[in-house]
């Protein structure tokens, strides 16, 4: 029955009731600061959800915990209905990628683009005890740095002999080559300029189509959602203000938050 719904719904990612506290030092007092109250959201298969608030809101915060990479205080995160925070499921990982804003320092400055590329297959073949077919991995680092958009000639380059939209590309298909399901954007194009991070949308919504991938979009910039995204959560100090299932419906937003968050792009 479970199951039925699942695959009815189409739902791969769902969060319930994540609460998440720090603790925090001002004035050399500690207290206990609560980052993330009550939140729960649904990520369906094939879409793409922003979530879009304020710096220090949190949202960074939830992203950690929907990728497993942080464990929450209380709340549950499901994909494809198992909890990605039990030991059994940790497999599960293996569906999940994550691009972050700061493409610098997310890859190692020793590493050639080749190696960047191949470093999440040749773990996986370690994780799985797998002898390391270095022709395949070879192989699949060529077909995707084509991909993405760059000549083969990019993979004997360094990090620091690249630009920052051609870095972003990089750590983009070192985020598929593992083939995931679904990949966290934690302002992926925030630190690219106009033009770069429209070329950077257009790569994911075609890898998107291509891989069937699922994306949650974290950024402070709204018109990277009205770009890619399906639906739009509004968030404010660690809890969703508004929920917008419909993208194309924006204009209905209610709360003044929201429409203070909305102002820049779009008049009331
Ligand atoms: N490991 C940590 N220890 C203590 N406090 C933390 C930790 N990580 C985050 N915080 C605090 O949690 C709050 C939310 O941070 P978070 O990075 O999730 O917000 P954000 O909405 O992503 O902000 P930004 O848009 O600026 O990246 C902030 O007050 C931050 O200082």
């Amino acid at each position: 029955m479970n199951k039925e719904i699942k695959n009815k719904n189409n739902i791969l990612l769902k969060a319930s009731n994540i609460t998440k506290s720090y603790t925090q030092k001002k004035f050399l007092k500690k207290f206990v600061k609560t980052v993330l109250n009550d939140v729960s959201l649904s990520l369906e298969q094939g879409k793409c959800l922003g979530i879009i608030g304020e710096s220090g809101s949190g949202k960074s915060t939830l992203g950690r915990i929907i990728t497993g990479i942080e464990k929450a205080d209380s709340g549950i995160v499901e994909f494809e209905g198992k909890n990605i925070h039990q030991k059994e499921n940790r497999n599960v990982k293996n569906d999940i990628s994550i691009v972050f804003q700061n493409y610098v320092s997310s890859v190692n400055p020793r590493f050639s683009v080749a190696q960047i590329i191949a470093e999440p297959l040749i773990i996986s073949f370690q994780v799985n005890k797998s002898k390391i077919d270095k022709k395949k991995i070879d192989d699949e680092v060529k077909k995707l740095i084509k991909i993405v958009g760059l000549s083969e000639e990019f993979l004997e380059r360094f990090p620091n002999e690249l630009s920052g939209g051609q870095l972003q590309r990089v750590c983009i298909a070192r985020a598929i080559v593992t083939k995931p399901k679904f990949i966290l954007l934690d302002e992926a194009v925030s630190s690219l300029d106009v033009s770069t991070q429209v070329e950077i949308l257009d790569l994911l919504q075609k890898l998107k189509k291509e891989y069937n991938l699922s994306y949650i979009f974290i950024t402070h910039d709204l018109l990277t959602i009205t770009y890619i995204c399906d639906s739009v959560i509004f968030f404010k100090d660690g809890k969703i203000e508004e929920k917008i299932n419909d993208i194309r419906n924006l204009k209905n937003i209610k709360k003044d938050y929201s429409k203070r968050l909305l102002e820049a792009v779009i008049e009331f």
